[in-house]
This record gives structure tokens, sequence and C-alpha cells, in this order.
């Protein structure tokens, strides 16, 4: 395997809550006792390499767009550390985004939000070369007509403001502005998301294409495991702000190990394919203000034993695989054992 670009290391992220939500340990809008810091990732190891497209994929709120944020410099971890090529990623500071790393672009799930309004589309491209003084004015010029054929746009639409595209359109000139930096990893959050299934496809086929020619690093995070299949290479599961399963997309997808990945796969319509309907993951996902105790899944887990109630597991091999799970069943089983380190 290749050296990582991206590595992460032990990262974790804590928001505080609004105060005038919690009062003394007890959630005004629940009545119940929680903490008032936000745990939005626990310990989360993981890397990329040269060339390599890494999915991230869980419920809403599992901590995907904050490790995105953080792997793009845009939040500080609060523990843990984010190297790019060995060397520590830059991360914003209060507002001073300056020293923000531009070897890393995001590209979000909403492009009319991403654009400003006001703005030719030419001038969006060109900004960030010209602010970083990337290239000259010329040459930038020539560079956004060259970006917007790459993305399958005409040269002649950067005169164009953004209202007067479609949403596949505005997200192929949110490529097209990220490609413009020359970045080393693009961050992915939900890039097709908003958009209609045969518009996600074309932006998904453009994606690998541009992969291809130009040999991207990526992390792409989504919600849907149907999307993440045609474009990963390795895929993390996500879960209240873990990684509970790291695995090639083909083993995931053969031989998923986690019970939450398998509720996953299970919670997904599959229509026509003949497979066992689909069943939503029973149970809400628990508070990240008061993560439960042990296995973070173990409420709505159908396999839990009195271990996971009690002690944390750990990433660690599949016997025979390349995948990585946290889960006690791959390591001695759910029940406690005499001489159990759990308490
Ligand atoms: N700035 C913030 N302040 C406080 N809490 C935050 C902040 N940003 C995120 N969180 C919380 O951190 C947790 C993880 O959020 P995050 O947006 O990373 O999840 P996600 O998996 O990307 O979800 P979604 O798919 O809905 O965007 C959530 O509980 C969220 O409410």
């Amino acid at each position: 395997m290749k050296e990582p670009l991206l590595t992460v290391e032990g990262v974790h992220k804590r928001f505080s809550r609004k105060p005038g939500l919690v009062m003394r340990g007890i959630d005004r809008l629940s009545g119940k006792s929680s903490g008032s810091t936000v745990h939005a990732l626990s310990d989360v190891t993981l890397s990329v390499a040269a060339g390599e497209v890494l999915g991230l994929v869980g419920e809403s709120g599992c901590g995907k767009s904050t490790l995105g944020r953080i792997i793009s410099g845009i939040y500080t971890p609060s523990d843990g550390r984010v190297l790019l090529d060995g060397a520590p990623v830059a991360h914003a500071r209060g507002n001073n985004v300056e020293k923000l790393t531009t070897r890393v672009q995001m590209i979000h799930q909403d492009p009319f939000a991403s654009l400003n309004p006001r703005m030719k589309v030419g001038e969006t491209i060109a900004e960030g070369p010209r602010v970083h003084k990337l290239a000259s004015a010329g040459d930038v010029r020539k560079r956004v007509r060259d970006l917007l054929q790459q993305v399958g746009l005409e040269g002649a639409y950067a005169d164009r403001l953004p209202h007067q595209f479609s949403g596949g359109q505005r997200q192929r000139i949110a490529i097209a502005r990220a490609l413009a930096m020359e970045p080393d990893l693009l961050v992915l959050d939900e890039a097709v998301a908003s958009l209609d299934v045969s518009i996600q496809a074309q932006v998904l086929n453009l994606f690998m294409e541009l992969r291809r020619k130009l040999d991207l690093t990526a992390v792409f995070i989504s919600h849907d495991l149907s999307v993440v299949r045609h474009v990963c290479d390795r895929v993390a599961i996500m879960y209240l702000g873990r990684i509970v399963e790291l695995a090639s997309a083909r083993e995931l997808y053969e031989k998923p190990q986690h019970p939450y990945t398998k509720a996953l796969f299970a919670s997904v319509p599959t229509l026509g394919t003949g497979r066992a309907a689909f069943q939503p993951i029973k149970g809400e996902i628990p508070s990240p203000l008061d993560p439960p105790k042990g296995c973070a899944f173990h409420p709505r887990c159908p396999m839990a034993g009195p271990r996971c109630k009690v002690e944390l597991p750990l990433l660690k091999p599949v016997t025979g695989m390349a995948t990585t799970v946290a889960c006690h069943l791959n390591d001695g089983g759910t029940g406690i054992k005499t001489g159990s380190h759990a308490a």
C-alpha cells in the first residue's frame, strides 16, 4: 500500500452546547439529565493513500461533516492531529482563515448556497488561484475555461451567474472551483445528496472520470451506501462520532461485519433486487451529549450482550479479511467472562 497522503490520528471533537439549553446538567428540552458537551468525534483514526477515495458513511449526526471540516482545516480538533504528507494541517483559528490550507478543498451539498449569487462563475472559479497567487491573470482566465470544459460545461459559461444554471451544473461549477486550487485532497460532503437521482448519476460519473484523469485523492461523505459503492475504494462506517467498521468497498458490500453496518444495509430500499424488504433501524440515535457507556450502538443492537453495555469495543482486524471492526462479536463474544477487564 502507498504511503498515506492523509493521516487522522486519535481525533476528538467536542462542542460546547449553547448555555441556554442546559441548566445544571438538566436538558431543558427533554427534561433529562445530560452533559453540556457534544461529543461529535471520539478517537477517530484513519488514513487515505494518494489516489485513493475513502467513503465516510453513517446516519445524520454521526460526525461525518465535522470530520470533513477538521480534515479541511475549517475546525480545529479538540484532541489528536491531522497530517498531510506527514505535516500537520493548518487549522483556522477563530475567524482567521487566511492560513487555512489550500491543499484540501471541500465541496458541499448545496452548490447554490456555496456560490456567490452576484459573482460570475468564471470569477468564482478564478478567485482562489488569484487570491493565493497560483497563476497569472491570463493563465487564470485560460484555466477557468479549461476547467469548465473539464467538468462538462462550455467555456463561454464563465460570464454567467449561478442562477442561470441547474443544480447539477452548479455542482459541476463547485467541482471546477475546487479543482482550480490544484488540491492534494478533495472532501466531498454529501456532494450529490440534493440532486435528482438521474443528475446524481451524471455528477458521480463526472467525478469518476476526473478521478481517473487527474488521479484524485478524496474523502467522500454520504449517508447513502448505494452512492458510495461505485465511487470509493474503502469505506469507514461511523456511529455516534466513532468509526465502527473500516473496510474495502468490496468486503463491506460482500461481507459487512458490524451489526450497525448490517442494519444500514437492511435499511436501504432494494427495489427489484429480490433482497429482503427494507427495515428501518430500530430506536433513536442516542444523544451525543450523553453517549451510552460501552458500545454506543448497544441500545439498538439485536446482538448486544452484557459486555456491550460496559466495555467499549476497539477497532480490531477480522480474521482472514482486510476489514477492521469495533464489535465484541469479533473479539471473544458479548458476554462478560470471568477475568474480563470490563467493569
Ligand atoms: N458547531 C457546532 N456546535 C455544536 N454542535 C455541533 C456543531 N457542529 C456539529 N455539531 C453536533 O455534532 C454532531 C455531529 O454533527 P455532524 O454535522 O458532523 O454530523 P453528520 O454525520 O455530518 O450529520 P448530517 O449528515 O446531518 O450533516 C451532531 O450532534 C451535531 O449536532
